[in-house]
């Protein structure tokens, strides 16, 4: 069964074509992975899923129902949750803090929310997001920071906090934009079986772009290859990274050597 599914996508920037005629499959409990060189598109559709750009043409639907005119937080209560490229968190506040504000998407507001809904469903409320939260903390082994300020935190383990705060949102899709980008082998590693382990242990379907083919080969479920906004291939690491579109495709900033390396992780390794 596909949780996503995205139809004949196409998104331009006056005369930019960001994405043409998209479509894409993300079968649930799946790790699916999204590659392509600099430029191809990839944020951008990220950006369309999770409602921050409106594409012009097309349809996403989510566990069977369009998401079409539903604004970002509707769709991140719905259980799409994201990260982003940059880290986006707040800076001046803790840890515990910063993971608090996941939880925020199911929390009901405004001033009829809060008359109508306090007393016992609220304190249930409250301890349920305290359990899951503590839950969080401890799978990501972030307990021993989880007082400080996540300014003064090292840039993986910023990283780590920002994944704590999106499994808060209590994500059915977990959409990670480029997770290792710009950590050291251990962190990526550390980052890598984080993400096997929400899928597996969380039963969390994982949408991901990814510049390292590395860890991209080797835990991708199922791989979709943008080009100048169209996808040019999709399927399993082993099919996609044989593909002569996609070796064409990422030999405009490669040597055909390195290209290898960089399409097959496993012989970089032998
Ligand atoms: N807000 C925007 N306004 C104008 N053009 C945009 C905007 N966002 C993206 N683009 C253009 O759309 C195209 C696709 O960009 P996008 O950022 O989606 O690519 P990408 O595959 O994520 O690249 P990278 O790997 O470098 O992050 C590019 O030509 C980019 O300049």
């Amino acid at each position: 069964m596909n949780i996503l599914e995205i139809d004949q996508l196409s998104l331009s920037f006056g005369g930019v074509k960001a994405l043409e005629d998209v479509s894409l499959r993300v079968p649930k409990d799946t790790i699916t992975t999204i590659i392509g060189p600099n430029g191809a598109g990839k944020t951008s559709l990220f950006n369309c899923i999770s409602g921050f750009y409106k594409p012009q043409q097309g349809r996403i639907t989510y566990q069977g129902k369009p998401l079409d005119g539903l604004r970002p937080p509707k769709r991140a209560g719905l259980g799409l949750a994201r990260t982003f490229q940059n880290i986006a968190l707040f800076r001046g506040m803790t840890v515990l803090d910063n993971i608090k504000l996941g939880a925020h998407v199911h929390m009901k507001t405004g001033l009829l929310g809060s008359l109508v809904y306090f007393g016992r469903a609220r304190r249930e409320e409250m301890a349920v997001r305290e359990e899951v939260e503590r839950r969080i903390i401890d799978f990501l082994e972030i307990d021993h920071i989880r007082r400080q300020p996540v300014a003064n935190l090292p840039y993986g383990l910023q990283k780590r906090v920002e994944l704590a705060r999106a499994l808060a949102m209590k994500p059915e899709v977990l959409m990670l934009d480029e997770p290792v980008a710009g950590m050291n082998r251990e962190e990526k590693e550390d980052m890598a079986r984080f993400i096997l382990d929400i899928r597996e242990e969380w039963g969390i379907t994982i949408l991901m772009v990814e510049h390292d083919m590395g860890m991209v080969m080797d835990i991708s479920d199922h791989i979709a290859v943008l080009n100048f906004g169209k996808v040019i291939a999709e399927g399993d690491p082993g099919t996609v990274q044989k593909n002569p579109d996609v070796i064409k495709a990422y030999l405009g900033n490669s040597d055909i050597e390195s290209l290898r390396r960089k399409l097959n992780p496993n012989r970089e390794a032998a």
